[in-house]
């Protein structure tokens, strides 16, 4: 155990791309915890999926030994915490476990909207804060215009910010030194009863569950018993450990200390983070105060390609959610679909995310259906009913009224993009709240509905601004809008899959786009194909799909039976990526493609 004068708690804050886990491997391998062989490039990002896309997902961790100029050792935990809004959650919660947080900018960028969001979370958790300009081998790299910048825009004082190449080594030593002499240590009794928060837990397929830890009090000790205050449940604990970044044993952690335990836990979904761990016995009179849990926003359907493995989707949606309690699924039937889950994620990534991991891991091919937010819908007797699949809306006849949930959307944009970004905005039902200058980039606030932004709002801000942009957003509230619910016909049959929820106004327009998209998707069958999209009984919008005439072998004259096999064997490969809809093929691309809009 370390006394708590010699340990330093923190976590790096910065904007997607800023350099955080290359910032956290330098500090890292400078002080030696890891030999310079076994040091993998992004050593903290350790999912493949994670390491491909350059993004962080699940917190993660690592102690690390430090001998400073004045002598002393210390311990320093470093709590990484992710940078994409969808997960905005989990670098809250990780936030509360530590005392400081160093602010990583980009010289050559400059404050972003994620460096905004995620650096207010540390000032309301309290922190103390370091600025550190990276990336100054570069030419561009800007210090006194970034500084400036941090004190005018997030109003902290940047003077003695610190400027460091994460790439070169550069300024990593004034780094440490800063952690040690500018973070507070943390408080805590070594003799109260044991508080220990519980910061997140994740599945070892050896371990079972690892549940990661900061003792606020008391000393946590292997072989104890420990009871988890939200529901009493007692565990046995089995090992207690730290991250170098690999798992070490040791046998106690005390106040202030970060480490992991094991008790046999079999589930994620028994642990809720957040919660306060203490001694079973004369125990911890009051629980730390808890965190809310990360509640799915968006919700989509997935459904195997071949429904024959509709069981090895099961299995492979089991496990994943073992290991990630924001992941939520249902089964669900679709009569286009056949069997298939309705699974809600905290947001297009997170969607992504384990889309392609079932697909890959798991080697299943998926449709998945269009994402959708959760709908407040007031029926006339009263009720209330949260609609979370547009195809499950209930007859218009009954319904009172429809509430959308509303978010707040902070973006910076260089001015000469700040046009399209206002247009974007506006078409998506935006409703402007702020706008205002730092520099050469212009920072709007909208309010915007969240299903406009779910499905390509971000995709499109992107293209829109060449990728110059930043993107930010919190959840503020329902609101009641004039919503319908579109269906799409196609020969004649609707296709639950492809019914959306939309504002009144833009039906016809978005229902058109639709059906024009889906023509050119279809591929063309032997007879003619009506598609069309309908509010009710009432057709919006109409397209055809012209029949075929010729079957493909026709062309091959002769007897040349390879030829045609050939063709045969492609025309049949093709066909596995569709579903047969009555008579009717549709290919797995067209349930999402159909839905991208061009504005
Ligand atoms: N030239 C230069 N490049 C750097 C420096 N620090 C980081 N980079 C590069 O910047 C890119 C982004 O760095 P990361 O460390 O992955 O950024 P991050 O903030 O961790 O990104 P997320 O994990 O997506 O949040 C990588 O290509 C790094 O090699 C630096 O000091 N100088």
């Amino acid at each position: 155990m370390t006394d708590l004068a010699h340990i330093r708690n923190f976590s790096i804050v910065a904007h997607i791309d800023h350099g955080k886990s290359t910032l956290a491997d330098r500090l890292i391998q400078e002080t030696g915890t890891v030999q310079d062989r076994d040091m993998k490039e992004q050593l903290l990002d350790s999912m493949d999926i994670e390491r491909e896309r350059g993004i962080t997902i699940k917190a993660n961790t690592v102690r690390i030994d430090y001998t400073a100029d004045n002598g002393e050792k210390y311990v320093l935990n470093l709590i990484d915490t992710p940078g994409h809004v969808d997960f905005a959650y989990e670098v809250s919660r990780s936030m509360r476990a530590v005392e400081g947080s160093l602010l990583v900018v980009d010289s050559t960028q400059g404050v972003e909207a994620q460096t905004l969001a995620n650096v207010y979370q540390a000032i309301d958790a309290d922190h103390e804060i370091v600025p550190v300009l990276n990336k100054i081998d570069l030419p561009a790299s800007d210090c006194d215009r970034v500084a400036e910048q941090i004190e005018d825009v997030i109003g902290i004082d940047a003077t003695d910010a610190i400027r460091v190449s994460a790439k070169t080594g550069q300024g990593i030593h004034e780094t440490l030194e800063a952690i040690v002499n500018h973070l507070p240590a943390p408080k805590g009794e070594r003799d109260a009863p044991l508080k220990a928060m519980l910061v997140d837990s994740w599945y070892d397929a050896y371990l079972g569950v690892i549940v990661l830890v900061r003792i606020m009090d008391g000393v946590l000790k292997k072989g104890m018993r420990v009871k988890f205050m939200s529901n009493g449940t007692l565990h046995h604990v089995d090992r207690v450990g730290v991250f170098r970044p690999e798992m070490q044993m040791v046998d106690q952690l005390g106040p202030g200390e970060i480490g992991f335990l094991t008790a046999s836990i079999k589930q994620v979904r028994d642990t809720r983070v957040g919660d306060t761990i203490t001694n079973d016995r004369n125990g911890a009179e009051t629980a730390l105060p808890g965190f809310k849990p990360a509640q799915p926003v968006v919700f989509c359907g997935l459904f195997p390609v071949d429904s024959a493995e509709f069981e090895d989707l099961r299995d492979a949606i089991e496990k994943l959610a073992l290991n990630d309690a924001s992941f939520s699924y249902e089964m669900e039937t679709s009569a286009a679909l056949g069997f298939g889950f309705r699974c809600g994620f905290l947001g297009l990534l997170h969607l992504e995310v384990i889309r392609d991991r079932i697909e890959r891991e798991y080697d299943i091919e998926l449709i998945t259906t269009a994402p959708s937010v959760i709908y407040h819908v007031y029926m006339k007797d009263g009720e209330m009913i949260e609609l979370h699949n547009p195809a499950d809306m209930p007859d218009m006849s009954k319904v009172d009224h429809l509430e959308e949930p509303r978010i707040k959307a902070t973006i910076l944009v260089p001015d000469e993009y700040l046009g399209d970004v206002l247009k974007l905005c506006q078409d998506r039902r935006g409703i402007q709240m702020d706008l205002t200058y730092a520099g050469s980039r212009a920072m709007v606030v909208y309010d915007l509905p969240l299903n406009e932004v779910v499905f390509d709002f971000y995709d499109r801000l992107k293209s829109v601004t060449k990728g110059y942009a930043s993107f930010d957003y919190q959840m503020t509230g329902y609101r009641e809008d004039s919503l319908v619910k579109m269906s799409i016909l196609v020969n004649d049959e609707p296709v639950d899959a492809l019914s959306v929820m939309v504002h009144r106004d833009r039906a016809e327009t978005r229902g058109r786009a639709m059906c024009e998209k889906l023509k050119e998707l279809i591929p063309r069958h032997m007879f003619k194909i009506p598609i069309q999209a309908a509010i009710g009984g009432k057709v919006i919008a109409r397209e055809t799909l012209s029949a075929l005439r010729k079957d493909v072998t026709a062309k091959c004259y002769g007897g040349d039976a390879t030829r045609k096999r050939k063709l045969l064997e492609k025309q049949k490969a093709g066909k596995k990526k569709m579903r047969q809809f009555g008579k009717v093929d549709i290919p797995q691309e067209a349930f999402i493609s159909a839905l991208k809009m061009d504005s």
